[in-house]
């Protein structure tokens, strides 16, 4: 069985966006502008409406503000968080393109070992043009990557992998470390560089971080709901850990992958882990029945698209979490909403109304 050979990532510049979410201006683009350059952004301000993000010259954008989300989603709009980064699956929901790499405005181009810049987004595409191995462990890493290979015992029937939705990347300096971690380690950096790229098993969940994420938009894109977050709602910092779970067990049915390693950002902030523990407490003690449900997930064999996937598991979430609290119903009605909106806003005929808002586009956008 031939095996694919390492593909030196074509730079996909008309196929992906990037999507930023955002409080602040965005200087910190000057930095990647020699790798964003050439590539659409669609930024997602939260927050104040009326305050002015300055993005710097020579980029191609969209940006959306909280006003441009109520016109373009209607009532839709409440499945979309609201002072918190969950809202940048807005940009998901209204990008066009094959992929998508998001990424927070605090993260920075890291170095490798050698001293050189890390391009984190080649690496990225790299990784979701490359095939994953859900199915069967390689001990000797990602099998697709020059220098390296299938080891002996590998099944050749396997060796063709399986179409990659997710490609999670890492951090360098500051952690993505949860709040009462922060608390007791305020000082610990990350400062190990691994040079891998793994696939997460089949059967396997983890903890999804929006910051450094990309993924095939096509393959997965209405999975990737960050939940609902921020104001309004009784638990922060666990939007991306919804859709990692959520992403996690819909890839698994699909028989699609998800990496994680490669490629490292520079994380520069290290938020208020007092304010992070007052967002987060609920969901520290929530996970610990969140994750035995998403372990027991099954979906039925009939859901052969991710929307049918989503549906389901937002009954699911409704029946078995939603006991735990009325927050976990509220969230499945969302997903419903979300569904809606990522069909109204994506379907070929797209509805009158839809179509007249999108008509009017972004706030603001420079080409
Ligand atoms: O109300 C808000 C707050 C922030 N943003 C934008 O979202 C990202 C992340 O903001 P920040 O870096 O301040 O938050 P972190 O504590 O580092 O957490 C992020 O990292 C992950 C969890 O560790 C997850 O991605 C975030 O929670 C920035 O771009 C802010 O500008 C916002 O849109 N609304
Ligand atoms: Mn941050």
């Amino acid at each position: 069985m031939s095996k694919p050979a390492t593909p030196v990532a074509p730079p996909l510049k008309d196929e992906l966006d990037i999507v930023i979410p955002t409080i602040r201006n965005l200087d910190f683009l000057e930095m990647w502008r020699p790798f964003f350059q050439q590539y659409h952004l669609i930024i997602v301000q939260d927050g104040d409406p009326t305050k002015t993000i300055n993005v710097p010259e020579g980029f191609d954008y969209e940006l959306y503000n909280r006003n441009d989300i109520n016109r373009i989603l209607g009532p839709k709009a409440s499945c979309i968080s609201f002072k918190d980064s969950a809202c940048r699956c807005f940009g998901f929901l209204v990008s066009k393109k094959k992929y998508i790499f998001t990424i927070d405005d605090d993260c920075f181009v890291a170095k490798d070992p050698s001293g050189k810049e890390i391009n984190a987004l080649a690496q990225h595409i790299q990784n979701l043009l490359t095939p994953s191995t859900p199915f069967f462990f390689n001990t000797l890493y990602d099998p697709y990557r020059d220098g390296a290979d299938f080891v002996r015992g590998y099944p050749f029937s396997m060796r063709e992998g399986a179409p990659t939705a997710v490609s999670h990347g890492l951090w360098l300096n500051i952690p993505d470390y949860d709040a009462p971690t922060q608390l007791v380690k305020p000082l610990e950096r990350n400062t190990r560089y691994v040079d891998a790229v793994l696939t997460i098993p089949k059967g396997t969940l983890f903890p999804m971080c929006g910051m450094n994420l990309a993924f095939d938009r096509e393959l997965i894109g209405p999975a990737m709901y960050f939940g609902l977050m921020g104001d309004g709602q009784p638990i922060g910092r666990y939007d991306d850990m919804w859709a990692g779970w959520c992403t996690k067990v819909i890839t698994d049915h699909l028989g699609l992958g998800v990496k994680t390693g490669l490629p490292y950002i520079w994380h520069s902030k290290a938020s208020n882990p007092f304010v992070n523990l007052k967002k987060e407490y609920k969901g520290i003690y929530w996970q610990e029945d969140i994750i035995p449900f998403f372990q027991s997930v099954t979906l039925p064999k009939e859901s052969t698209t991710v929307q049918k996937c989503y549906i389901e598991l937002s009954k699911m979430v409704k029946e078995k979490l939603g006991p735990i609290d009325p927050y976990f119903t509220k969230l499945a009605d969302a997903m419903v909403t979300w569904i809606d909106a990522w069909e109204e806003i994506n379907s070929p005929a797209q509805s009158a109304p839809a179509a007249d808002a999108k008509k009017d586009g972004p706030s603001s956008k420079k080409k």
